[in-house]
């Protein structure tokens, strides 16, 4: 199977400081990751390398077949990754329409400068529709809601087929419904044959849906473990994770956690 996704022994120095260190980690084509840690794990900077914003102090980093530092160039690998983060939500220009920032996708840019063809904006609505926010197309940035939004940006990810799409924190400023709704469409997204392979990031163990059939644990900049899901998920495996007793419950192919609380015996 082709690896989308291959690091060797790579580490991480920013400002004379190690924040990711020794990661090992492959993603193959058609796999589904979560990449799971809590605040301050690295998950940021794990991103930024993939998307080639930061180049690896140590190791080996080759995305979608390409090395770095041999023969990739940074700008040409963007474009066949999708990425929506909360950072990328405030670059768009507030009275650009849905359609519209939709349409920028086939681009790579923020702003429409060029004239999009018929195909792409057939393909835009066509977008629009599998995400349930063709109803908003026309309405400006600046008036949607943080989940629709999200469905927007989303869409516009998917405009250049994308060979990886990565969701950083999608869910954040959401409701439940709106969480649960926009998980739905994830979801449903991923079932179609032709959907890219999908990393995940997120610090809520909730969001982590059936499709995600792997997860990578990222503790303080290093691999505490990955594999399936099931097996990552463990209570065992994440109360060493967080340092602190926790249960699982699981519903659905979903997980849910509790913290134990520890009682001290009168006597
Ligand atoms: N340029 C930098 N110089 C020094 N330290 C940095 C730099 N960038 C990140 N860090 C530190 O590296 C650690 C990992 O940061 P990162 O933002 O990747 O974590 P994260 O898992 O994305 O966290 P969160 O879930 O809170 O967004 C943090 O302790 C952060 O302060």
């Amino acid at each position: 199977m082709t690896s989308i996704i291959e690091l060797k022994h790579v580490s991480l120095k920013r400002n004379g400081q190690w924040i990711l260190r020794d990661i090992n980690w492959e993603i193959k084509k058609h796999e589904h990751w979560v990449l799971y840690g809590l605040n301050g794990a690295g998950k940021t900077a794990l991103l930024n390398m993939l998307c080639a914003y930061y180049f690896p102090t140590e190791g080996d980093v080759k995305v979608l077949g390409k090395v770095f530092g041999r023969d990739y160039l940074a700008e040409k690998l963007r474009q066949k990754i999708g990425l929506v983060s909360t950072k990328l939500q405030q670059k768009f220009y507030p009275s650009d329409t849905a359609f519209e920032i939709v349409l920028s996708g086939a681009f790579a840019s923020i702003g429409l400068y060029e004239k999009p063809t018929e195909e792409m904006r057939q393909k835009a609505i066509g977008l629009l529709k599998e995400l349930s926010c063709l109803h908003y197309a026309d309405r400006a940035y600046e008036t949607l809601s943080q989940g629709e939004r999200q469905r927007v940006l989303i869409a516009r990810a998917l405009m250049s087929e994308p060979e990886l799409l990565i969701l950083d924190e999608p869910t954040t400023g959401l409701d439940f419904l709106a969480r649960e709704q926009l998980l739905e469409s994830i979801e449903g997204m991923m079932k179609k044959e032709s959907a890219p392979t999908l990393l995940y990031v997120t610090h809520h163990v909730e969001e982590i849906l059936p499709i995600f059939s792997h997860t990578l644990l990222l503790k303080r900049g290093e691999v505490f473990d990955s594999g399936e899901t099931k097996e990552m998920l463990s209570a065992g495996k994440l109360s060493a994770l967080f340092d602190s007793d926790v249960s699982v419950i699981w519903d659905e192919g979903r997980a849910s956690l509790r913290r134990k609380v520890q009682t001290i015996d009168a006597e």
